[in-house]
């Protein structure tokens, strides 16, 4: 069987986008999607992002496999790149600047801005620690700035869910950390149940934090929307920045709102398509 695909990336984190309008299952599997996501065998991607037909009268699904085959229930960079996929693959046919796109974590709403740009909607946050989910304190708890063993050193972190799970550090210098080794051993540490991706951030000045991330199921990834999301609303949770930031990552700087008015999270950035192919 021949599938089309389509390569886009935000900021770096890049995805297989999958035309699967036609069908409510994924037309690939987990399996494929690890094989495809290889840097040297495949074509190479931080996950694969499925366009479904939409569901409970959204206009399209989302569905993503990271690159070890594992489902997370959002994608802050992929739904950017999926609105761009599908002005592109809508054409002259295009009559909607914005998506109401069904996701495993609620509705989220992507818009195309005139200047190429995509301002997501990405609904609230979630910081209890059984939203999370983290067993770093009770179900109806918040966590900030709690303590957690990790490699021999006590870090202080606190926990934010944008639909997935995220576990923030603040630290002087997020180019000293070792995210290669450090970063397994958060996202595999008992206290997260469902694994977790892991941000270290510099806080530069109110409005301009500096974010390295170790992505759950990913590894190290240029940028992470959902993970720049989270680290806002941690930074603003611990009295270390205003709600509306400038968050920069290795593969470049999305603009973050956390709404006083609604309490939504807004992120901006680019999507870019980068080349079409066939499997
Ligand atoms: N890169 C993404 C997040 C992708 C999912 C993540 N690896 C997880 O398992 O939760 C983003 O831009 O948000």
């Amino acid at each position: 069987m021949e599938t089309e695909f389509t390569k886009y990336h935000g900021l770096g984190n890049d995805f297989i986008l999958i035309d699967n309008r036609l069908s409510s299952l994924p037309l690939l599997t987990p399996e494929q999607a690890v094989k495809l996501c290889d840097r040297h065998f495949g074509i190479g991607a931080d996950g694969v992002i499925f366009a479904l037909p939409g569901e409970n009268g959204t206009d399209y699904t989302m569905r993503i496999f990271n690159s070890d085959g594992s489902e997370p229930e959002m994608c802050g960079n992929g739904i950017r790149c999926l609105g761009r996929f599908l002005a592109d693959l809508e054409g002259e046919s295009r009559t909607k600047d914005s998506y109401h796109i069904h996701t495993l974590a609620g509705v989220i709403t992507p818009q195309l801005m005139a200047d190429g740009q995509v301002k997501v909607d990405m609904g609230l946050p979630r910081l209890l620690a059984g939203e999370i989910p983290t067993t770093l304190g009770t179900a109806q708890t918040k966590v900030i700035n709690q303590p957690l063993e990790v490699a021999g050193k006590t870090w202080e972190v606190t926990c934010v869910s944008m639909g997935n799970p995220h576990c923030i550090t603040f630290v002087e210098d997020v180019a000293a950390i070792d995210l290669e080794m450090i970063g397994p051993q958060f996202e595999h540490h008992p206290v997260f149940p469902q694994r977790t991706n892991t941000e270290f951030i510099q806080v530069v000045s109110r409005d301009y934090l500096k974010m390295r991330v170790w992505e759950r199921g990913a590894g190290i990834t240029l940028a992470c929307g959902t993970g720049a999301c989270a680290s806002l609303v941690a930074g603003v949770l611990t009295g270390k920045c205003d709600r509306t930031a400038t968050v920069e990552l290795p593969g470049g700087p999305l603009q973050i709102e956390w709404s006083q008015t609604n309490q939504r999270i807004y992120m901006t950035g680019p999507a870019q398509r980068v080349f079409t192919g066939q499997i």
